[in-house]
C-alpha cells in the first residue's frame, strides 16, 4: 500500500538532561511501557548517539594486491589505533576488539527495545567503499540464510516481541524501502511486477514534504503491512534486488545508492484485566520507526576507478556524506552547538530524511565500518574522526503517540472527569433529598412522639380514677358486708338502712366502754387472786408459828398482845397493796382513754373495720374472764378480812 509515511517527527524542546546509559537488555525481555504515563511521552530523553566501530578483516582482494593491517584495537577497550591517532568510541568490534556477532546484542537490541517503547531509533552504517556496511546491515539478506546482520536480527526480534505482547497489544506492522541514488529518492517497494528491469518505465521518485510541525514525509511511498518475519524478509530481499549497486575497482557490487530500510510499529496496548483497565491507558497507541540505514560509501573516484557513469554516481554520493559530515560536524561540535549554530540538513536528501536521526527526536547507533587495509589508511582514518565527533551528537527521543489517539486520550479522560463531576453532583442532589426525607421522617416521628406522650397521660388518669373507683367500690363493698352481717344478726332492714356512721361511732363507743370495764375488773380479779394467795400463804405460816410457841409452854396473856400487833401489821400490808391497786387503775384508765382517742380517728376512717377488730377484742377478754371465774384458785377462798376503808 502506498501512503505518506512519516519519516521523522519533530521533537519537544527540552533543555538537555544528564546523558543516560540504558543497561543491557536480557534476552527476549519485554520491556513495557508504562501506560497512560504522558510525563514520559512529554519529556524527551537526551541521548548521545552511540557510535560502535566495525573493523572487518582484510578481504581476499586486499591480501591479493599485499595490504597489511594497520588497524589496532587496544584489548579490553573500546579503542582503536591507526598510526599515531587513537580514537575512543562506545564499542569497538572485529579485529582484536569484540565480536562482531556482539553488535547486533550490544547496539541493537537496546533500540529495539526503545522501539516497542514507542521511540524512533536508527542504525545507521557508515564507511568508506567495501568497509563492509552491507554486510554488516545485512541490507542484502536474501532470508534463505542467517547472514548475522542487523536487520535480519531485527525483524526476528521485533515478531518476537510482538509474539509475547499479542496477549495485551495489538501490532500493525509495516515496512518501507526507499533508496537515495543520484540524489533522488526512490521507492523500492514499487513492485514493478514481472516487468523485466530493462523494459520497466522509469522509477518516479518520491517528494520529500514537510509538514507544518516540522515532521519530514515522503509522499507516496508503499507501506507494506507485514504479519511475519518472513514476510518482512521478502519486502527487504526484494528492495535489495532493486536497489542499484554497480560494480568498482573497490567493490564488486558496490552500493551506488543511499538505502534506508523502514520499520514502523503500530502498537494498540489493550489490558486484558478490568484492574488495568481502571488505572492505565487502555488504549494507548504508539507509533514508531526503527531507520536501518545504510549509506553508500564514500570513495575516491580515483581510487574506485569509476568514470562515466560510476564517476556521476560518485559525485552524488560524496555530495550526500558532505552533507552528512557536516551535519555531524554541526551537531558534534560543542562549542557550535551551545551557540546555536546551523545544522545544515537541507543540503541533502540524505540529511534531510535523517533529520530526526541525528539530533532529533530518535535513539540512534552508528556503526562505522572500517577496512584495516593499510592502503585505505586515509579514509579509515576520515571515517574514525567523523564517528568520533558523531559520539557528541545529543538526540532527543520522544514516545510517539498517535496525534489521533491522544487526542482521543485526551477527550476520553476529559469524559471520564465530566462522568465524575455528574457523579458527584447527582449524589449531592441525592443526598439533599435524602437529607428533606429524614427530616420528614423526624418531624412525622416527633408527632408521633407527642401523640403517644397525650395518650399516655390520658391512661394515666384513667388508671388513677379506676383505682379511685376500686376503693370506692371496696368501700361500698365492705359496707354492704356489715349490712349483710347485720341483716343475719338479725336487724330489721330499716335499721341496717338508717344506721349511719354516727350509730356506728355510738356503737364504737358502746364497745370501748364495754371493753374498758371488762379489763378493770380483769385486773382487778388479777390482783385480788394474787393478793388472796399472798395473804393465805403469809397466814398459814404465821399459825403454824404461834402453833410451835403454844407447844413450848407460852404464857396466854403474852398471846393476847402478839395477836393485836399481828392485826397492825395486816392492815399495813393491805393497805400498801390496795394503793399499788390504785396505781395500776389509774394507769389502765389513761391507756383506755389514749384507745378511746384512737377510736375516733379510726371511727371517721372506716368504721366497719373497727367493729370487727372490737367485737373480736370483746369477745376475747370475755373468755379471759369466764376463765378466770373457773380458775381453781378462786374456788380455795379463804375467808378474808373486809379491806380497810
Ligand atoms: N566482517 C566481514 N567479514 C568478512 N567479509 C566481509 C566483512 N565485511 C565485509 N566483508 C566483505 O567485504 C566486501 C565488501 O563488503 P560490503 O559490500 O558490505 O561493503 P560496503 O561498505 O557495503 O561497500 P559499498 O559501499 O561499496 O556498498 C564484501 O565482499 C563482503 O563480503
Amino acid at each position: 500500500s502506498s501512503s505518506t509515511a512519516s519519516f521523522s517527527r519533530t521533537p519537544a524542546t527540552h533543555p538537555l538532561s544528564p546523558r543516560r546509559r540504558e543497561a543491557p537488555p536480557r534476552e527476549g525481555a519485554v520491556r513495557v511501557l508504562p501506560m497512560g504515563s504522558s510525563d514520559m511521552a512529554s519529556q524527551p530523553q537526551s541521548d548521545s548517539v552511540k557510535v560502535a566501530v566495525n573493523v572487518r578483516p582484510l578481504i581476499t582482494p586486499e591480501l591479493v594486491l599485499g595490504c597489511t593491517d594497520c588497524v589496532t584495537v587496544t584489548p579490553g577497550e573500546p579503542q582503536v589505533q591507526i598510526g599515531p591517532h587513537v580514537f575512543t568510541y562506545d564499542h569497538v568490534y572485529g579485529s582484536t576488539g569484540s565480536s562482531s556477532s556482539l553488535i547486533f546484542e550490544q547496539c541493537v537490541y537496546p533500540l529495539v527495545d526503545s522501539l516497542f517503547c514507542g521511540y524512533n531509533t536508527t542504525v545507521l552504517a557508515y564507511g568508506q567503499t567495501g568497509s563492509g556496511k552491507t554486510y554488516t546491515m545485512g541490507t542484502n539478506y536474501s532470508g534463505e540464510s542467517n547472514c548475522g546482520g542487523i536487520i535480519p536480527q531485527v525483524m526476528e526480534t521485533i515478531f518476537k516481541k510482538a509474539d509475547a505482547m499479542k496477549g495485551d497489544t495489538e501490532f500493525l506492522i509495516r515496512v518501507s524501502f526507499i533508496e537515495i541514488f543520484k540524489e533522488e529518492v526512490f521507492d523500492l517497494l514499487d513492485d514493478p511486477g514481472s516487468v523485466a528491469k530493462a523494459a520497466a518505465p522509469a522509477r518516479v521518485p518520491i517528494q520529500i514534504r514537510e509538514t507544518a510541525n516540522g515532521s519530514i514525509t515522503l509522499a507516496g511511498v508503499t507501506e507494506a503491512e507485514v504479519k511475519s518475519k518472513e514476510e518482512m524478509a521478502l519486502h527487504l530481499a526484494r528492495g535489495s534486488l532493486s536497489r542499484a549497486t554497480g560494480s568498482t575497482n573497490m567493490n564488486s557490487q558496490s552500493s551506488r545508492s543511499h538505502a534506508i530500510f523502514t520499520i514502523s510499529i503500530e502498537q494498540k496496548r489493550t489490558s486484558s484485566s478490568a484492574s488495568e483497565k481502571s488505572t492505565s491507558n487502555e488504549y494507548d497507541i504508539l507509533s514508531s520507526k526503527f531507520h536501518l540505514v545504510d549509506l553508500a560509501g564514500s570513495e575516491r573516484a580515483k581510487r574506485t576507478g569509476a568514470d562515466g557513469l560510476r564517476l556521476k554516481e560518485g559525485i552524488h554520493i560524496n555530495r550526500g556524506l558532505l552533507a552528512l559530515g557536516n551535519v555531524i560536524s554541526a551537531l558534534g561540535d560543542e562549542k557550535k552547538r551551545k551557540e546555536g549554530a546551523f545544522v545544515p540538513y537541507r543540503d541533502s536528501k540524505l540529511t534531510r530524511l535523517l533529520q530526526d536521526s541525528l539530533g532529533g527526536n530518535s535513539k540512534t547507533v552508528m556503526i562505522a565500518c572500517i577496512s584495516p587495509a593499510d592502503s585505505n589508511a586515509e579514509e579509515t582514518i576520515n571515517t574514525l574522526k567523523y564517528a568520533n565527533r558523531a559520539r557528541n551528537i545529543q538526540n532527543k527521543a520522544v514516545i510517539n503517540r498517535d496525534p489521533v489517539t491522544a487526542e482521543m486520550q485526551k477527550l476520553r479522560s476529559q469524559l471520564e472527569q465530566l462522568q465524575s463531576e455528574l457523579l458527584f453532583s447527582r449524589s449531592g442532589s441525592a443526598a439533599l433529598e435524602e437529607l428533606q426525607l429524614l427530616q420528614q421522617k423526624v418531624s412525622l416521628l416527633e408527632l408521633k412522639n407527642s401523640e403517644l406522650y397525650c395518650e399516655l397521660k390520658e391512661r394515666e388518669m384513667s388508671c388513677e380514677q379506676l383505682a379511685q373507683r376500686a376503693i370506692a367500690t371496696q368501700l361500698e363493698k365492705d359496707q354492704l358486708m356489715l349490712k349483710l352481717e347485720s341483716a343475719r344478726n338479725g336487724k330489721s332492714w330499716d335499721d341496717i338502712e338508717n344506721a349511719g356512721s354516727e350509730q356506728d361511732v355510738d356503737l364504737m363507743k358502746t364497745y370501748i366502754s364495754k371493753i374498758q370495764q371488762l379489763e378493770a375488773e380483769v385486773t382487778r380479779q388479777k390482783f385480788t387472786t394474787a393478793c388472796r394467795n399472798g395473804l393465805h400463804d403469809r397466814l398459814a405460816l404465821d399459825k403454824g408459828m404461834l402453833l410451835d410457841d403454844l407447844g413450848s409452854g407460852c404464857e396466854v396473856g403474852t398471846l393476847e398482845v402478839s395477836s393485836e400487833v399481828d392485826e397492825e401489821e395486816k392492815e399495813r400490808e393491805h393497805s400498801s397493796i390496795q394503793e399499788k391497786l390504785d396505781m395500776e387503775l389509774q394507769d389502765l384508765d389513761k391507756r383506755l382513754q389514749q384507745k378511746e382517742a384512737e377510736m375516733k380517728q379510726f371511727a371517721k376512717s372506716d368504721t366497719s373495720v373497727l367493729k370487727q377488730h372490737y367485737e373480736t377484742k370483746l369477745h376475747e377478754m370475755e373468755q379471759e374472764k369466764r376463765a378466770f371465774q373457773v380458775s381453781p384458785g378462786l374456788n380455795l377462798l379463804i375467808p378474808f378480812p373486809p379491806l380497810k376503808q
